[in-house]
């Protein structure tokens, strides 16, 4: 019964962040269709890996000491190939 309790507790707030998680990823996905947009209006490439690197050295810099720092920057490279899918369809 205490598992249960304590499960129910972790699982509240497992959703609590992923809602914050989901508005800020559609804001992002905006974000990214917009660039798409703009490249698109100046014929230029969707991929720009020195981007991407400089971000991930951003993230590396400002989440120093992060235990799940790697989890992060993996999430950050699926998060690049989803915006530029989605870039594409813009
Ligand atoms: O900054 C850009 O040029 C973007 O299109 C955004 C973004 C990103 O998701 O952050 C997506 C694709 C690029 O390869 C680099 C970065």
């Amino acid at each position: 019964m205490l598992f249960e309790i304590e499960l129910e507790a972790l699982r509240d707030q497992l959703d609590r962040i992923d809602e914050q998680i989901c508005v800020l990823l559609e804001q992002r996905f905006e974000i990214t269709d917009e660039v798409g947009r703009l490249k698109k209006s100046y014929d230029q490439p969707i991929d720009q890996l020195s981007r991407e690197a400089q971000i991930k050295q951003n993230l590396t810099d400002k989440l120093e000491g992060y235990k799940h720092l790697n989890e992060i920057l993996n999430l950050y490279e699926l998060l690049f190939d989803m915006s530029k899918k989605s870039q594409k369809n813009v």
